[in-house]
């Protein structure tokens, strides 16, 4: 049996005339957790909305090992409804009859059980960002897709923020797949980076344990030419 959780074959992603994506191979298993870095305007996000199922790819496959998985998107913008509470908004689209009790649990794996009967207004940006997290969870989805969520928030905050999604992930063994512009966050985080360039998919880095700061520089600097190509070089 194999323990592939997706398997992106031959994809191809074209806006008119204009060629985002071509030839992108890449299979990932399940619990896996992988990072997708590259230049801006590379096509990370539009990778990212293809496995989504946001959008339809020109060309290739994308295959599931089950049907119909459990996918949740979690944004830069943490997309809360300012006119809900913060556990309203955790419960707004989940279905299920125990969803006060689960929308508890959540918002304690994320720390903020304290905060259920505020508005988003009334929350930091890190802590808007928990309870997206909080709402995404609520569906137990298989995988993760994570559009560069951590983009907007201070060093610390991310950090803190970086270790809590790691924690939740492998202790709920999700699929996860990150899109994010820091280079050390893909590292640190990842099992493996993978590297968006000229369209297509180009490196695999293996990830290194997450607190060897050391490590993590040296790996982070090597996919960091990788995604510069020639430019690092004569540039
Ligand atoms: N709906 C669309 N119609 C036309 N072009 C689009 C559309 N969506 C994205 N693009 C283009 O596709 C390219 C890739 O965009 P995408 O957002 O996937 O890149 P990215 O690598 O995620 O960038 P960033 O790191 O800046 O977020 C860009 O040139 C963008 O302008």
């Amino acid at each position: 049996m194999t323990d592939e959780f997706v398997k992106i074959r031959n994809v191809a992603k074209n806006y008119g005339d204009k060629v985002i994506l071509h030839d992108v191979n890449l299979s990932i298993q399940n619990h896996e957790f992988i990072a997708l870095v590259g230049k801006s305007g590379g096509g990370k996000s539009t990778l990212l909305r293809l496995i989504a199922g946001l959008e339809k790819q020109s060309n290739g496959e994308i295959n599931f090992s089950q049907e119909n998985p459990i996918i949740r998107v979690m944004f830069q913008n943490d997309r809360l409804l300012p006119w809900l509470t913060i556990g309203e908004n955790v419960c707004f689209q989940s279905k299920n009859k125990e969803t006060q009790t689960e929308a508890s649990e959540m918002l304690e794996l994320v720390g903020l059980s304290d905060q259920k009967d505020k508005y988003p207004s009334q929350l930091s940006g890190g802590q808007k960002q928990r309870v997206a997290l909080a709402r995404a969870l609520m569906a137990h989805p298989q995988l993760l897709l994570l559009d560069e969520p951590l983009g907007a928030l201070d060093a610390l905050t991310r950090r803190q923020m970086q270790d809590l999604i790691l924690k939740i992930c492998r202790e709920q063994k999700l699929t996860t797949i990150l899109v994010t512009h820091d280079v050390n966050e893909a590292v640190r985080m990842a099992d493996r980076v993978i590297v968006i360039r000229d369209g297509t998919s180009r490196f695999e880095e293996t990830g290194v344990e997450s607190d060897d700061v050391a490590k993590v520089a040296i790996a982070a600097e090597t996919v960091l030419h990788d995604i510069m190509g020639e430019e690092a070089i004569y540039g």
